[in-house]
């Protein structure tokens, strides 16, 4: 399986590399954008860059001296016949949906070989009570909730102004596998709804409006709508998976448990990466 993990920041990507092994595989490849993209993980057995044609343009170096999880060898040791291989590529896009679209986009276009599961993930807020602080949510819709028309009777969303679309599913059996793997590893999580704003709610009324109009959401977060649209342009199934730092409410910027969240999306990423990420899609 071959997996691109889109973040918002360094310190997202961080948490997911450390999930994953902590292991950076060859040189970041950087994108015409300017993005960097590393690749985290080998697991058994290794392939190292080189073999797999995507080695960066600067021919760096295949794999890290470093042992890889899932007992992969730094050298390249003979893959199996049969044997699964799993690639993971992370990148840091910037905030906000349309900097995650274009780093998404740019990684897609400019891969040396097509990606199987995009997965947008980072940090989120949680709306209560689906989703307390620390919690993960695997986005069974990725909705863009401020993607339409504010008219005195209220909020249109664009598909009801005859353009567009504002929201993408993401497959339903691979969320399942996602849930599955949490739950085996005892995390909490809720399987619903992430939105995708380009303003963070800081007021009891649009906290209001939001649960009104997304009953079922359980999250919010600034990316996952723009990694869904790139992913989807290039028809790669997406998946969103957000770990919860706030609650959604009147802004308390004091109250994020940033730290939390990002334990919570490093140990998320560990067990992805033992269990769903090996399997074939
Ligand atoms: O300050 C830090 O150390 C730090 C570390 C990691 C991430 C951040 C961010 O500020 C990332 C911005 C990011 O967070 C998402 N997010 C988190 N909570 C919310 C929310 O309540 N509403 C909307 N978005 C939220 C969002 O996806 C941004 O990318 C800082």
């Amino acid at each position: 399986m071959r997996v691109l993990v889109v973040t918002a920041v360094a310190a997202e990507s961080d948490s997911v590399a450390a999930g994953l092994g902590g292991c950076a595989a060859s040189a970041p490849r950087v994108l015409p954008s300017g993005h960097a993209l590393t690749r985290l993980h080998h697991p058994s057995p290794a392939v190292p860059a080189d073999r797999d044609g995507d080695s960066g343009p600067s021919g760096a170096p295949g794999v890290a001296g470093r042992d890889l999880p899932g007992g992969g060898a730094p050298g390249g040791r003979p893959v199996p016949e049969g044997a699964a291989r799993v690639v993971v590529d992370v990148v840091a896009g910037g905030v906000g949906p349309a900097a995650a679209a274009v780093a998404t986009a740019v990684a897609l276009a400019t891969a040396p070989s097509a990606y199987d599961l995009v997965v947008s993930a980072g940090i989120a807020g949680g709306f209560a009570p689906h989703a307390p602080i620390g919690s993960v949510v695997v986005a069974d819709a990725i909705v863009a909730a401020d993607l339409g028309a504010d008219t005195p009777g209220g909020y249109v969303a664009v598909e009801e102004l005859g353009f567009g679309r504002s929201v993408h599913l993401p497959p339903p059996a691979l969320t399942a596998r996602i849930s599955g793997a949490l739950h085996a590893g005892g995390v909490r999580h809720v399987v619903a709804p992430v939105l995708t704003l380009s303003t963070v709610t800081g007021s009891a009324a649009r906290t209001a409006e939001l649960t009104a109009r997304h009953p079922r959401a359980a999250a919010e977060a600034m990316e996952g709508f723009g990694v869904a649209e790139a992913a989807a342009a290039h028809g790669v199934p997406v998946v969103e998976i957000r770990t919860v730092s706030n609650t959604v409410g009147p802004r308390d910027r004091a109250a994020w448990r940033i730290g939390e969240a990002l334990a919570s999306l490093r140990e998320t990423f560990r067990l992805l990466g033992s269990t769903v990420f090996p399997e074939d899609l």
